[in-house]
């Protein structure tokens, strides 16, 4: 069985930097993983790990805007239309990795992941050459600091679910640079209610998201607009019908957190769960006999 990690997320979410991290911890597992850059528009020099795949061996989002004359967002649709013209280049390179896990690095084009179906349809013939694929997407800690952000980074994470149809897993990156600001408080109202968390219990409202979160959020200028209060009630009622999200929090400073969220990935992806049993030799059989008898 074959692996793959369709890491995803808005610009600078730190998908490159989450791939990073998971290669140097599955390195330290003795666990084989290979990176594939997706990204047509990505520098070569950004990588510390050198990709294994690389779409920009195929074609580059610089060879597209200059020879064909694309405006950057169009030359990524591009690439990606010319790359589903090609699987059989992808077949050919991903051909050697076997039981191994590939991290796949997307770019940061949100419309990307939210309705365009170039990535689901690249996902499903990845999933057609015998890979088992999953999704995971970064938001980044960030967006908690106000929470009429927070909540169109957790719709876009849903209809990012929603368009792949694959499973899926929501992280909540760059934790490290959370500093809950007070004490845990009830308190939801006042001016005060716009910025991030205070205290650990408000973060959990925030991985877990509560929907109550954005009613009782200060309206200021033109949130006071009636209209506006009545979207935001639509959208309480859709997060409340659909619980599809949640976070896991990730602190890439934190060798335990790598470690939850890769075992949260192993899970979705039941990693292993399909290797033989090992066979078991007469000598531990007979030791485990010993030890049962003797207890
Ligand atoms: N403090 C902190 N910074 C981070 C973390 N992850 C990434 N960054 C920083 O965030 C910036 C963007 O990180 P990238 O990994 O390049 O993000 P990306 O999602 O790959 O960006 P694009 O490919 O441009 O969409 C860089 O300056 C990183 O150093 C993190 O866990 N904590
Ligand atoms: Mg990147």
């Amino acid at each position: 069985m074959r692996y793959a990690v369709l890491v995803c997320g808005p610009a600078g979410s730190g998908k490159s930097t989450f791939c990073k991290s998971i290669l140097t911890h599955l390195e330290t597992q003795r666990r084989q993983a290979h990176l594939f850059n997706l990204d047509p528009a990505a520098d070569p020099a950004s990588f510390e790990y050198e990709p294994s795949i690389d779409i920009k061996d195929l074609i580059s989002l610089e060879d597209v805007m200059t020879e064909l004359g694309f405006g950057p967002n169009g030359g990524l649709l591009h690439c990606f239309e010319y790359l589903l013209q090609n699987m059989d280049w992808l077949e050919e390179e991903i051909g050697e990795y076997d039981s191994d896990y590939l991290l796949i690095d997307c770019p940061g084009q949100i419309e990307l992941y939210t309705h365009h179906a170039l990535l689901p349809t690249i996902v499903s013939r990845l999933n057609q050459l015998g890979m088992r694929t999953c999704g995971v997407y970064l938001l980044e800690s960030q967006f908690m600091e106000d929470r009429y952000k927070y909540f169109s980074g957790v719709l876009s994470a849903m209809s990012s679910m929603v368009n792949f149809e694959i499973p899926w897993i929501n992280v909540m990156s760059k934790m490290d640079l959370v500093t809950p600001t007070a004490k845990d408080s009830d308190e939801a109202d006042g001016a005060r209610a716009r910025n991030g968390p205070r205290g650990r219990r408000d973060i959990a409202r925030y991985l877990d998201p509560d929907p109550h979160l954005l009613l009782s959020a200060a309206p200021t200028g033109v949130h006071s607009n009636p209209k506006f209060h009545a979207l935001n009630q639509a959208i309480v009622h859709l997060i409340e019908d659909h619980p599809l999200v949640s976070f896991l929090p990730l602190d890439l400073t934190s060798t335990d957190s790598i470690e939850t969220v890769l075992s949260h990935i192993d899970y979705t992806l039941q990693y292993g769960e399909d290797e033989e049993p090992k066979e078991t030799s007469m000598k531990e059989i007979s030791q485990i006999w010993n030890r049962g008898w003797k207890s």
